[in-house]
């Protein structure tokens, strides 16, 4: 992928009234603060603990995060590669768009909410899962972020001193908090999870080899209550307009777009996201007509359209001022959702009134209850990842994708012959 020097988001317009959000009200981190029992199997039956890690990108909680935020992200090679000019370029371009980018931070309220939906999203979802998959309970709620704290490192560091690794074979689930699976997302956050592994339990690394039996749940794009919760949130939005006019408001999907460079080399997301679209429309009986397009371009090179400003502005022209934006590839809010769609393509397409967005799923009980269910149906059956994450892209190239896919792959024997 080509990245100018000069990069900035395509068609953002900046305006100065921040979005209010509603963010849940607890403390910092979750981590636990004593070591738990080693694996063993106890008097009421059960397996566990069992880590429950979420994996996401992360954002600056604050607006002095967002320069380390940034530089991470560009230093990502699965993200925006670089090549051999990574660690030169990337530092450039972070530096030339911090700015921008802390003031809109600063906009939405000072930083990204997404630590404390993770954290809260993961310590409810952990509390179903004691009662409902009791074999496998206490389930311990970790959050690792691929660009700001808590980073993979330190949630890996925290699982050991908690008792995970160091012989006692510990079992904990990567859970990608990305629905839909992209080498440059998930990809990347397991990569970087392989990695800490690598240093910090492998050979020489001081402990035995491995000694956490990991599992991934990789995706999950069309599970029964992601599709439920992603409906119920569109169908409050739909019950704002008048009875007469309901049917025929326009539902927008609206996803983070691709280069295209990375969907012409086999990227699994398009088509992922497109099924989950699909799901939900037949949850929702095709109430409505529907497209789906694509936002957060960043830089000059060709992204997958058509983009969520321009679609918004071209149905407008046509006369089409009912239409609800959903933002379905996120599971909580973040600047995409609170600056991008709230402050720029709505507050600017001069038609408030009649152009909306679904909430995001944030602290939605019907979401929190569908994560509980997609972790339960992972712990039952035993296996280390899907089918699907051991296939490549047809034209991959990277020997970490190679490595990290062998690694979770060959987690199975160790899980088998632990629930076994
Ligand atoms: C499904 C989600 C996402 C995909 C796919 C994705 C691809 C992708 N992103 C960039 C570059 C940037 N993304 C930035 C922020 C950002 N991206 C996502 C999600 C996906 N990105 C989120 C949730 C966020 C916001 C985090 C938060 O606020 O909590 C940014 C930083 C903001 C900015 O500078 O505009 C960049 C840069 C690329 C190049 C890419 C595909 C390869
Ligand atoms: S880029 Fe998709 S598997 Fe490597
Ligand atoms: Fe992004």
């Amino acid at each position: 992928m080509s990245i100018r020097l000069s990069l900035s988001r395509v068609s953002r317009r900046a305006r100065s009234s921040p979005s209010a959000h509603l963010l849940p009200q607890f403390g910092q981190r979750r981590y636990l603060a004593t070591p738990v029992p080693p694996v063993t199997q106890d008097a009421t039956g059960s397996k566990g603990p069992t880590a429950m890690v979420f994996l996401n990108m992360g954002g600056p909680s604050t607006t002095d995060e967002v320069g380390d935020f940034l530089s991470r992200l560009f230093s990502d090679g699965d993200l925006i590669p670089l090549g051999r000019l990574q660690s030169y370029i990337g530092p450039l371009l972070s530096k030339r768009r911090t700015p921008k980018i802390e003031k809109q931070y600063a906009e939405i309220g000072g930083g990204s909410p997404i630590r404390k939906w993770s954290e809260y999203q993961n310590a409810e979802m952990c509390k179903i899962l004691d009662k409902i998959s009791p074999e496998t309970a206490p389930h311990k709620p970790y959050v690792a972020f691929r660009y700001a704290n808590p980073l993979t490192e330190e949630m890996y560091s925290q699982l050991l001193a908690d008792g995970f690794g160091n012989g006692k074979g510990g079992r904990a689930v990567a859970f990608t908090q990305y629905p839909q699976y992209s080498c440059s997302t998930t990809g990347s956050s397991l990569n970087e999870l392989w990695k800490w592994r690598h240093r910090l339990e492998g050979k020489g690394a001081g402990n035995n080899d491995g000694t956490i039996n990991w599992s991934v749940i990789d995706r999950w794009p069309a599970h029964h209550g992601l599709v439920e919760a992603f409906a119920q949130n569109i169908e409050a939005k739909l019950a704002e307009y008048p009875e007469e006019r309901r049917k025929d408001v326009v539902l927008l999907f609206s996803a983070h777009s691709l280069p295209m460079s990375v969907v012409n080399r086999g990227d699994p997301y398009p088509a992922e996201v497109a099924a989950t679209v699909y799901a939900v429309m037949q949850r929702l009986k095709f109430s409505n007509p529907y497209r789906l397009c694509w936002q957060s371009q960043v830089g000059p090179s060709a992204w997958l359209g058509p983009q969520t400003s321009n679609t918004v502005e071209d149905y407008i022209k046509k006369g089409q001022k009912d239409l609800v934006l959903i933002p379905i590839a996120f599971t909580s809010d973040h600047i995409e959702t609170l600056y991008e769609l709230d402050l720029e393509v709505i507050g600017e397409c001069g038609h408030t009134d009649t152009v909306k967005r679904a909430e995001s799923l944030n602290g939605s009980p019907v979401f929190i209850q569908a994560l509980a269910d997609v972790a339960k149906e992972h712990l039952s059956t035993g296996s280390a990842t899907t089918q699907q994450l051991s296939l490549r892209c047809p034209a991959c190239k990277s020997e970490r994708c190679s490595e990290t896919k062998k690694f979770f792959a060959g987690q199975q024997e160790k899980l088998f012959s632990q629930i076994a």
